[in-house]
């Protein structure tokens, strides 16, 4: 089996501080995901899980520690540097899919190769296969308000894949949809994850999807624990 490692999360802490009255939310959090390792992230409202995302993510600073996507460092670096490092290595799918509503599924899919200064029929091209991956072709040139919510979600992933990022991160991606169709985007995370041997971080409060993941982490107290189906 291969072990790299794509990102890793060092000794990160983060303290948000107002009115004068600081708040721990992360203390000391270590974490290493692995070529194509599907990770899942749980615990109560306000444990923090957003908060890690976010740092793990490149989209906000933590207060200690350091994350490395790739081997490269997140924190290290100017932004311009940080937002090249994460259009490249990372994928991003939340609840409510922020397309673009103005332009059609291959326009949204095509969007981060364009950033990443990909030649546009080039990326068309590439965003018109991954939408076939996810089994959109009857649907590629339908804008966000003509597609069901699970289609909109499939759209969302395929964006976040498109790239062939090394990590996905997610933030509850089946959290709007009804139980059927949050079975399709689940069945179709986990055949992508086959196909691309991409890696997968997912925070959830569902029970049922965090445990189709190889790990189920929770946090608590500021820190990451490991939780089994017997604990969950
Ligand atoms: N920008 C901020 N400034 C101050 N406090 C913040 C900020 N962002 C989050 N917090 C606080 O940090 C704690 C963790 O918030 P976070 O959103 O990460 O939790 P969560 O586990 O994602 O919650 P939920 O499951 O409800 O989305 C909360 O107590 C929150 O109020």
């Amino acid at each position: 089996m291969n072990s790299k490692a794509v990102l890793v999360c060092d000794a990160v802490g983060k303290v948000y501080t107002e009115a004068g009255s600081a708040l721990e939310v992360l203390k000391d959090v270590c974490l290493t995901i692995t070529e194509g390792e599907r990770i899942s992230i749980m615990g109560t409202s306000g444990s923090g899980k957003s908060t890690l995302l976010n740092i793990l993510g490149g989209l906000e600073a933590p207060t200690q520690g350091e994350v490395c996507v790739g081997g490269e460092s997140l924190y290290s670096v100017s932004e311009e540097k940080r937002a090249q490092i994460r259009n490249r290595q990372l994928g991003f799918v939340y609840q409510f899919h922020h397309l673009l509503p103005e332009f059609d599924a291959v326009e949204n899919v095509a969007m981060p190769l364009l950033l990443g200064k990909v030649a546009i029929n080039e990326a068309r091209t590439r965003a018109q296969e991954m939408l076939k991956a996810v089994g959109l072709s009857a649907r590629l040139t339908h804008k966000p308000a003509q597609l069901s919510g699970g289609e909109r979600q499939r759209v969302a992933i395929a964006r976040a894949l498109v790239t062939q990022p090394a990590c996905v991160l997610m933030d509850e991606p089946t959290g709007n949809l009804d139980n059927h169709t949050a079975n399709d985007v689940q069945d179709l995370m986990a055949r992508l994850n086959q196909e691309f041997r991409t890696s997968f971080i997912i925070v959830t409060h569902d029970a049922e999807l965090a445990h189709r993941m190889d790990r189920v982490l929770e946090l608590r107290e500021g820190g990451l624990h490991p939780l089994t189906k017997d604990t969950a």
